[in-house]
């Protein structure tokens, strides 16, 4: 008898909607499953597999230079893929996160062509979304900027969810239930074949909910989705925990579908205007003057993404920088493997890297390049 195919999820959203968060709180949670995560990211250093192998050292984690995984020119995927598939009798469950400017259908095609399709199995596609952004009017840049960027953004946003089976409306902290209720509304309305919508407080996803869904394998027209919903922390208080009221749509007929896979040739391919730069320096950080230094170049450039390790002027460990449009956030891990240099990626539509420097250089009186 040939060996059961892995399963594959297949976790999408666009730039820091909080996929590696998520991915962090599920390593934490999921113990009993031997993970395997491939990170893809859009920037020439990976910051979120740094952050995801400080989680627990069971779980294994390939970083993907190639910021569109399994586009047609991603050399590494297949053979990540194949050597995973040699060592399946001590992995039960990949994950794969895409970078925030990919789209997922790119991944799930290659899943399901010959070389991959006899060894995995598409378990399931997660669009996580920052909800918050998605309710102050989408996912546009603020006014000022160029319309061509709030399309393209709107437009690749579109197709991610598109492409999923469960959205996952993150960020929700701060949201009471009628702003669930409209982000619901929205999510319908712009991916009316969605299967599912999650919630996820503080960025934790019951495992139940997440992993091992079936939802591509034909056998399984009767389903067996969800868990034991009322047992589940955090969710089980509030309305919208009740799955039917989430689950307008029928259940009915899951078995392997097509997911009319949008092509996946657009957006960054198409349009150099979006960059990703890496920009360095080998001083140690105020932690204060550089989240001031970062939260001013947000301000001014048309960044949409800013992450990165700085090591602290005072105290072990690293400082670690998170920026999602201009909202800036920086916290010291006095714990974490220390940053031996700082490095800084910003990602954006035509943003200066010149302009940056210096404002980075000037800003926190240190050498930046
Ligand atoms: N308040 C709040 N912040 C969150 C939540 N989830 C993630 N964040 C924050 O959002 C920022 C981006 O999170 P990431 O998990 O790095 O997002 P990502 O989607 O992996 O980002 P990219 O890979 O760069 O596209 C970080 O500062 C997180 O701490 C959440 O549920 N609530």
């Amino acid at each position: 008898m040939s060996a059961p195919r892995i399963p594959v999820t297949v976790v999408t959203g666009f730039l820091g909607a909080g996929k590696t968060t998520l991915l962090s709180n599920l390593i934490r949670d999921s113990k009993q499953r031997r993970l395997a995560i491939l990170v893809n990211e859009f920037g020439e250093v990976s910051i979120d597999g740094a952050l995801l192998r400080g989680e627990d050292g069971k779980v294994e984690i390939h970083d993907l230079s190639n910021g569109l995984v399994a586009y047609d020119d991603d050399e590494d995927f297949l053979p990540t893929m194949l050597a995973l598939w040699q060592r399946r009798s001590v992995i039960d469950h990949v994950l794969i996160e895409t970078s925030g400017l990919a789209l997922p259908s790119a991944v799930m095609e290659r899943l399901q062509g010959e070389a991959l399709a006899p060894y995995f199995v598409l378990d399931a596609t997660l669009a996580v979304v920052d909800t918050p952004l998605l309710l102050d009017g989408g996912f546009g840049q603020p006014s000022d900027t160029e319309q061509a960027v709030d399309a393209s953004v709107a437009e690749l946003f579109e197709m991610q969810l598109a492409n999923a089976d469960i959205v996952v409306l993150n960020k929700i902290d701060a949201l009471d239930d009628d702003a669930l209720l409209a982000a619901e509304t929205r999510v319908r309305a712009l991916a009316p074949s969605i299967r599912f919508i999650e919630l996820a407080y503080d960025a934790k996803l019951d495992t139940r909910l997440t992993l091992g869904l079936h939802l591509h394998e034909p056998a399984n027209t009767a389903h067996r989705h969800y868990g034991p919903v009322a047992t589940m922390p955090g969710l089980a208080m509030r309305p919208l925990a009740n799955q039917g009221l989430l689950d307008g749509h029928s259940h009915s007929g899951l078995g392997a579908h097509s997911h009319g896979l949008t092509t996946h040739k657009h957006f960054h391919e198409q349009d150099p205007g979006w960059q990703s730069f890496m920009i360095r320096s080998k001083e140690a950080q105020d932690a204060a003057t550089l989240r001031e230094a970062v939260a001013a170049i947000a301000r001014s450039e048309p960044l949409l993404r800013i992450k990165g390790f700085a090591p602290p002027q005072d105290g072990a460990g690293r400082l670690l920088v998170q920026g999602v449009r201009s909202r800036i956030e920086l916290s010291h891990e006095p714990d974490a493997t220390p940053a031996k240099q700082a490095q800084l990626v910003f990602i954006g539509y035509h943003p200066s890297r010149p302009r940056i420097v210096e404002q980075l250089c000037k800003l926190t009186g240190t050498v930046w390049r």
